[in-house]
């Protein structure tokens, strides 16, 4: 399957509402307008978000007098598009590059850094791992399994040991084997606790100081947490000041919006989406793509 067909599968659940309203030549008329404008906001677009898409696009259909919803389609995608924050750089690609991952308890960063190790290993790169998640015994061994799948070796300390002079060895460690991308898997925290916080900040302050290299900080964000996902980004971005967010399990929710909600909202760029467990599902992110699987396009197309 392409890339293109995961996306679009990931985001079928998303999609589903859209494609309702936006069936084969429906009228648009007021009814339609409501109902757009109700089904963005139920997908987590944000009521911000979800009103000044249905104004402009009502305004673009009225100076082009377009009639029929589905003419309306490629218009939606591009202007929800227009919506996300870009990124200036992409910490994966633009190398040399330490990328930290900060989120809450399950939200795939460990799978993340897997994923994203496996996916620098095949092109080449130089890329080392570590495993700052010294709070759970099954998430370094979880590291250490991704790792021997890809060939990418893990720097971690045992179970108890102090996240921050764990970073201290891993950026020792690069430095020394001349590595581009070292990928960092923190421990999962609530963003509502703020000694795990403070805990974290040490953890971002240590690396920046003692990295040469770039270093990013990564939130991921599951999807399906939907609203409690953006007050997640909020606090992690008021605590560390966050370079971008990739948003995981898209597959499994039919509010893929909150992904527009929190880029806008935060003026954050998305670097990844996760739209399944697979290697291949975490995809680059492109705006356009993003919002065409979301919206949907006519039959026939
Ligand atoms: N369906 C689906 N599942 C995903 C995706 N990304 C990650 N997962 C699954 O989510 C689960 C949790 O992922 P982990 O990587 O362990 O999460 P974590 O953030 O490291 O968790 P902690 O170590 O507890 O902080 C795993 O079962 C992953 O396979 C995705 O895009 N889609």
């Amino acid at each position: 399957m392409g890339l293109k067909d995961r996306l679009k599968r990931g985001l079928s659940r998303s999609r589903a509402a859209l494609n309702e309203i936006f069936y084969m030549g429906g009228e648009v008329d007021d009814a339609f307008w409501d109902d757009l404008e109700d089904t963005l906001v139920m997908g987590d677009m944000g009521a911000e978000v979800a009103i000044s898409v249905t104004d402009d696009l009502r305004e673009q259909a009225a100076r082009e007098n377009l009639t029929r919803a589905g003419q309306l389609r490629e218009a939606l995608a591009r202007r929800i598009a227009s919506e996300f924050a870009t990124a200036e750089r992409d910490p994966f690609s633009d190398l040399p590059s330490v990328v930290l991952f900060v989120g809450i308890n399950g939200a795939g960063k460990t799978t993340t850094v897997g994923k994203l190790a496996n996916v620098a290993r095949r092109a080449g790169t130089r890329t080392l791992i570590g495993g700052a998640d010294t709070f759970r015994a099954a998430a370094i061994e979880q590291l250490d399994v991704w790792g021997q799948r890809s060939g990418v070796e893990v720097v971690t300390r045992t179970r108890g040991a102090d996240p921050a002079s764990v970073c201290y060895d891993v950026i020792e460690r690069a430095e020394k084997d001349d590595a581009q991308l070292v990928l960092i898997d923190t421990a999962g925290r609530l963003h509502t606790s703020p000694e795990l916080m403070r805990e974290l900040e040490k953890v971002v302050k240590v690396t920046r100081k003692r990295s040469g290299m770039p270093v990013s900080v990564v939130l991921v964000i599951d999807a399906t947490t939907g609203q409690n996902g953006l007050n997640q980004a909020k606090e992690f971005n008021d605590a560390l000041d966050l370079d971008g967010v990739i948003v995981t399990k898209l597959d499994g929710t039919a509010k893929g919006g909150i992904a527009v909600q929190i880029s806008h909202e935060l003026a954050l760029p998305i670097l990844r989406v996760g739209v399944g467990e697979g290697v291949d599902d975490l995809q680059s992110f492109d705006a356009l793509e993003f919002s065409r699987a979301l919206v949907g396009e006519n039959e026939g197309k």
